[in-house]
């Protein structure tokens, strides 16, 4: 068993130097759900623009716009009608963020699958994956080895029935291994494994992430590594554990909008100026 320790992937994080614009630091995609169900992916998409992402756009269906632009400021907003117009308006991201809030109906699977043809580094979450269930090679089919999975236990056990009884870190592999893709097992012992056989502990957790939303806020900030270029099995430990250490230095109070304005002074303690 490895421990999910910053000696994994700490030389590995993205830092911008003199050369560095926002487009080429990375450009990180959100793909939000309807008018009512915005809040996920805006939790999402902060979190990515604070890892570092140089650009973060939101993408909507079209009746949830006036919802979101009046609730974001440095974040960018395109509405998309269907699958076929996500997929087009996505094609310039090097990160994508789907499935927060996204619905449980076939629009979610006809955007995953849009957005899968794409070249954009992939993590999905919470509907995203839920909407799987009964038929998760639908999903698998469409998958790259550098997209992520982020299930919570219930998400997992919807994704891979029984596999849970193996043990989590097996399990996690095993999921890795069928899906080949990386696979986040969230949980106080959130288990990260690769399709390559890597696999990491985390062991930072901190209860006081059991709050709606947190789940969102990591998956952004997998996504805003991965929109840098980050390795994904090392952006998945290295957000995993970023995002523990968040919660723990806020502590009692905490919500999930606190943990992106947590970011910086994590950051910091990681940064090594040359
Ligand atoms: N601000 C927002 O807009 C938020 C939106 N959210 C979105 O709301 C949608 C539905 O969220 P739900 O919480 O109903 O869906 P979940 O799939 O999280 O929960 C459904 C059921 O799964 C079961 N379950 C088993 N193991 C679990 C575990 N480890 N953690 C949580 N549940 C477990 C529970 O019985 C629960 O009732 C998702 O798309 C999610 O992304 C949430 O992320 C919360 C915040
Ligand atoms: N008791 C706990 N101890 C440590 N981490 C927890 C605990 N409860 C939840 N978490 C973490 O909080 C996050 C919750 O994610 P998720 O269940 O997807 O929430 P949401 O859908 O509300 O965003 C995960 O990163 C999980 O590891």
């Amino acid at each position: 068993m490895q421990t999910n320790d910053p000696a994994i992937w700490r030389k590995n994080l993205p830092w911008p130097d003199r050369n560095t614009h926002k487009h080429t630091r990375g450009r990180l995609g959100v793909v939000s759900g309807r008018a009512h169900q915005t809040g996920a992916a805006r939790l999402a998409a902060r979190a990515g623009l604070r890892m570092g992402a140089g650009l973060v756009r939101l993408f909507c269906p079209p009746e949830a716009a006036s919802v979101i632009a009046p609730a974001v400021e440095a974040i960018m907003l395109t509405p998309f009608s269907n699958a076929d117009a996500l997929a087009r308006e996505t094609e310039a991201m090097d990160a994508l963020v789907i499935g927060p809030a996204a619905g449980l109906d076939e629009m979610t699977v006809a955007n995953i699958s849009a957005v899968s043809q794409g070249g954009a580094a992939l993590v999905i979450d919470a509907d995203g994956l839920s909407v799987f269930k009964g038929r998760s090679g639908d999903l698998f089919a469409v998958l790259d080895r550098d997209d992520v999975l982020t299930p919570h236990e219930g998400e997992f056990e919807r994704l891979f029935p029984g596999l849970m009884d193996q043990g989590r870190e097996k399990a996690a592999l095993e999921a890795s291994r069928r899906a080949q893709a990386v696979v986040v097992l969230k949980g106080f012992e959130t288990v990260i494994a690769a399709p390559d056989g890597r696999c990491a502990v985390n062991p930072n957790g901190s209860p006081w992430l059991a709050t709606a939303g947190s789940g969102d806020v990591l998956s952004g900030m997998i996504g805003g590594l991965l929109a840098q270029r980050m390795d994904s099995f090392d952006a998945a430990c290295a957000a995993t554990w970023i995002h523990a250490q968040a919660a723990s230095a806020f502590g009692p109070g905490m919500i999930s909008e606190d943990l992106p304005e947590m970011l910086p002074r994590v950051l910091m303690s990681l940064w090594k100026p040359d």
